[in-house]
């Protein structure tokens, strides 16, 4: 069910990227308000602005126009609220995985033990605590994405912004890490913001999905998909997950034919 407290609220904005050639309106007016606690996905086709939108909230780029707010409040820049993890890993390859997680905490100044704490608790709900003293190098990469998402976890922000986490994934992996990472959702209750390519995954993981549109960025539509959770493997096989996939999948094929035009 979704709480209709809003957390984040999108207003009106829209990003030009000046071009050696031309501009590139990236994001065009855009409005969104998410939900506290809520699971938001978004899909759209390559260039649509998913990432960009996705960077402004997190204060890694600015808008040209329009404000994003955190409980009321204009974000200025990054900030410990927002978790980030992105497709490829970014994991420090000189630390061990505990080193990794606990990154973010040390610069929190938080004491010894109160880091060892989290960092256990979190690799153990990642299914980690026995690669704890390994070098990412030595990890598959389902396991360092586990440590990238165990390390957003750690810093306890109220929201995790997501890009294509899992799009470097095989499909097992990728089932199983979805999976996993509803359980911590439900269990840490967060704000996510989540995109991907993959229309089953959005249907699988969120509560509404945004689909965004192209050049310039807007969002198209928003799907809700009021499957109950726990959302578990078999979920897949429901009329009820097989009718909003179609539904999605009509939306995003029609913008295919009209990028054709
Ligand atoms: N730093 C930048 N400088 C110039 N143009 C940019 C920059 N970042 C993105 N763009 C342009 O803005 C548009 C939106 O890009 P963005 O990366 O947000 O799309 P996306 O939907 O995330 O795409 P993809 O699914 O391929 O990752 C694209 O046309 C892209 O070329």
């Amino acid at each position: 069910m979704i709480n209709k407290e809003v957390k984040v609220k999108i207003s009106n904005v829209s990003k030009i990227y000046k071009g050696t050639n031309k501009d590139v309106h990236a994001l065009d007016n855009v409005n969104l308000d998410i939900y506290k606690n809520e699971f938001v996905c978004v899909i759209g086709s390559s260039g649509c602005g998913k990432s960009t939108l996705l960077n402004i909230l997190a204060g890694l780029d600015t808008p040209n126009s329009g404000t994003i707010e955190i409980d009321g409040k204009a974000i200025e820049g990054t900030g410990v609220d927002r978790g980030v993890v992105f497709q490829q890993y970014a994991l420090f390859p000189w630390l061990t995985v505990a080193k990794n997680v606990a990154f973010g905490l040390e610069l929190q100044k938080k004491s010894k033990d109160e880091i060892n704490k989290i960092v256990d608790h979190y690799l153990k709900a990642v299914g980690l605590i026995d690669f704890k003293n390994s070098y990412p190098k030595e990890l598959s990469g389902g396991m360092k994405q586990r440590v990238a998402i165990a390390r957003a976890y750690a810093v306890n922000p109220n929201i995790l912004l997501m890009d294509e986490p899992f799009g470097a994934l095989d499909a097992q992996t990728r089932a199983q890490l979805q999976t996993e990472l509803l359980n911590t959702w439900d269990n840490e209750k967060k704000t996510c913001f989540f995109i991907t390519h993959d229309v089953d995954e959005a249907v699988f993981l969120a509560q509404r999905v945004v689909i965004m549109s192209p050049r310039p960025g807007r969002i198209k539509a928003i799907v809700e998909v009021p499957i109950p959770y726990p959302r578990v493997p078999e979920t897949k096989l429901s009329k009820e997950f097989n009718d909003i996939k179609n539904e999605l999948w009509q939306l995003v094929y029609q913008e295919y034919l009209e990028a054709k035009k």
